[in-house]
C-alpha cells in the first residue's frame, strides 16, 4: 500500500534495496546495472526503480541526504514493503592519508554524535555495525574486481559543512576512514527490524587534501561500488 513518501504498489519493491542518497544516482545505477528497470516511485522527486540483477529482483531507491531523510525511506521500505536487505551506495569524504579519491570504503561501523534513534536509545551508546555476511561478501567482490578498497569505521555526520576541526582530527587519529551522513541510522534501523544492512561508499572528496570530484561524477561514475553492493546481496 502506498505510504506518504512512496507510491509504489506493495509487490513493486524487492526484498533487496540499494539506497543512494542521490535519486539521480538511483536512476543511473538502475539503468546501468539492472535488467528491465522500471520506475516505481517519484514522490517528491525521490526516484526508485525495480529490476533484476542476474535474475534477482532489486530495487534502487534514493534515500535523500542525512539520517532523518534516510530514516523515513528505510522505515517505510522495511515496515510497509518488506525490504530485508538494505545496502547504502553513497559518496563520502576521505579522512586518512592512505585513502584516495575514488577508492571504496566498506563501513564496518558508523560512529556518530547523534542519530534520529537517539530518543529511543536514550543513555545507551548503541554501536551501529554492518551485517557481517554482507560485509564479507562485499569485501570478496571488491577484491575480485581489484577495486582499491578499505574496510573499517566511518563517521555518519548530521552536517556537511562541519565546524569542528578538533572532532575531525580526533576521528582521523582514531582510524575513522571517511565521513558521510546516513549509514549509522541505516544500521540501527536494520538491527531494530531484523534486517541486513551495509554501506558501500566511494570517496568523492578528501578532508585532508581538499581534492573534490564534481557533482556529475558523484551521480554517474561510481560503478564499482554499485557492482560490489549487488554482488554482496546475492
Ligand atoms: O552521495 P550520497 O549518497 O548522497 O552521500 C553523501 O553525499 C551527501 C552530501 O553531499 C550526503 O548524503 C552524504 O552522505
Ligand atoms: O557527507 C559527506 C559526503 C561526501 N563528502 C563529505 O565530505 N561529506
Amino acid at each position: 500500500m502506498p505510504t506518504p513518501h512512496i507510491s509504489a504498489a506493495k509487490g513493486d519493491i524487492a526484498e533487496t534495496v540499494l539506497l543512494p542518497g542521490d535519486p539521480y544516482r538511483a536512476k543511473w545505477a538502475a539503468e546501468t546495472f539492472l535488467d528491465n528497470p522500471r520506475l516505481i516511485n517519484e514522490v517528491r522527486g525521490m526516484l526508485g526503480f525495480t529490476g533484476t540483477y542476474k535474475g534477482n529482483p532489486v530495487t534502487i531507491h534514493g534515500s535523500g541526504m542525512g539520517m532523518p531523510s534516510l530514516s523515513i525511506y528505510a522505515n517505510e521500505l522495511i515496515t510497509e514493503y518488506g525490504a530485508k536487505t538494505l545496502i547504502r551506495i553513497g559518496s563520502c569524504g576521505g579522512m586518512q592519508t592512505a585513502i584516495n579519491v575514488r577508492d571504496v570504503i566498506i563501513a564496518m561501523t558508523a560512529t556518530t554524535l547523534s542519530t534520529p534513534s537517539r530518543g529511543i536509545m536514550k543513555e545507551l551508546n548503541f554501536a551501529p555495525c554492518a551485517d557481517y555476511g554482507l560485509l564479507e561478501k562485499a569485501v570478496a567482490a571488491a577484491r575480485a574486481k581489484g577495486t582499491p578498497t578499505h574496510v573499517g569505521g566511518i563517521y555518519s555526520s548530521d552536517v556537511f559543512y562541519d565546524e569542528r576541526p578538533d572532532l575531525t582530527e580526533q576521528m582521523t587519529r582514531h582510524g575513522i576512514m571517511g565521513v558521510e551522513m546516513e549509514a549509522a541510522e541505516l544500521y540501527i534501523l536494520a538491527a531494530r527490524h531484523g534486517c541486513r544492512a551495509l554501506a558501500v561508499l566511494t570517496v568523492s572528496d578528501h578532508l585532508l587534501t581538499g581534492e573534490a570530484l564534481p557533482s556529475q561524477d558523484r551521480e554517474k561514475s561510481f560503478g564499482d561500488m554499485v557492482e560490489i553492493a549487488l554482488e554482496a546481496a546475492f
